[in-house]
């Protein structure tokens, strides 16, 4: 099993994540609370009370577990297809795969890191939600000092079970999107690049930025029901399951809940996965 996929996938994992930070904070707050009039009135209160700090809170975990999360996902995915079709990373700009090869192996890699990015995605989603000042006498304390407390504070109150609280949630976001992410990478990338060559630096940054805007864009209903259910229990009320959360939110807020986060999310989505994939690619051509 070719272990450069999984070292290439992490590196340019972290890369992106840095890069798209500020705008997934802005996306959860969004999603999770009512105290934002929009993105500007997010931005603006968040810098206001907690400085740019705030929108960088609870990156620290996702910068470990992006090392988990993107190299299992690229690792699974170009190890996917290599059994599917025998063929490696670099053979396949002369042998590529059919879309649907694509697609299976964007699903299981997607399913694959879903599971495994559950608990780091619920840690990250439970301190992004704090929006207390920072420390400031007076002020009250937040509900988690960071997310090494975060995760025993969970585990102490819920069991191991809660560190997988909208795991099913997470699952169905991610899978059919991130086969839908790789067919749109390979498609707009062998669309601008001659047979048997290896698309440009260009080709690679529109490409991976088209595959994240598009998957995002898919994703994006069930995002919002996945971060609702990791809030669930604290501000929010319990949600039966997935579908309990889709029809109490529709009811409540009406359809256009389950677009809440798309604008930032499509925003976010171009340049992280642009960079993304150009270092992963990157990374995979200078050890051929
Ligand atoms: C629709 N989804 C969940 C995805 N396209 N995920 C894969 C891209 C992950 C990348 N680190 C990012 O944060 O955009």
């Amino acid at each position: 099993m070719p272990v450069e996929e999984f070292v290439a996938g992490w590196i340019s994992g972290a890369v992106g994540l840095v890069l798209g930070h500020p705008f997934d904070t802005v996306k959860v707050r969004l999603q999770t609370q009512t105290a934002y009039r929009g993105i500007v009135d997010c931005v603006v209160k968040t810098y206001r009370h907690e400085s740019l700090l705030g929108f960088f809170k609870g990156m620290s975990f996702p910068i470990v577990s992006i090392a988990v999360v993107n190299s299992v996902l690229f690792g699974v995915y170009s190890n996917t297809l290599l059994a599917l079709t025998a063929t490696s990373h670099q053979e396949r700009r002369a042998q590529p795969p059919s879309y649907t090869q694509v697609f299976i192996a964007g699903c299981t890699g997607g399913f694959l890191q879903a599971c495994c990015l559950a608990p780091f995605d619920l840690v990250k989603v439970r301190l992004q939600n704090q929006t207390e000042p920072r420390a400031q006498l007076g002020s009250p304390p937040p509900r988690y000092r960071g997310p090494v407390h975060c995760v025993a504070s969970i585990f102490r109150e819920e069991g191991p079970r809660g560190l997988f609280r909208g795991a099913w949630a997470l699952m169905l976001r991610d899978t059919p999107p991130l086969g839908l992410y790789f067919v749109t990478y390979e498609w707009l990338c062998r669309q601008s690049t001659p047979d048997g060559q290896n698309p440009s630096s260009a080709t690679v940054l529109v490409a991976g930025g088209f595959a994240g805007t598009t998957s995002w864009m898919i994703a994006t209903p069930l995002d919002v029901i996945k971060s609702r259910m990791q809030m669930a229990g604290l501000k929010q009320r319990e949600y039966r399951g997935v579908l309990d959360c889709i029809v109490s939110s529709a009811r409540q807020e009406g359809l256009g809940v389950f677009f809440r986060g798309l604008t930032i999310n499509s925003a976010r989505a171009f340049p992280v996965n642009a960079v993304t994939f150009l270092s992963y690619e990157y990374l995979l051509h200078s050890w051929a």
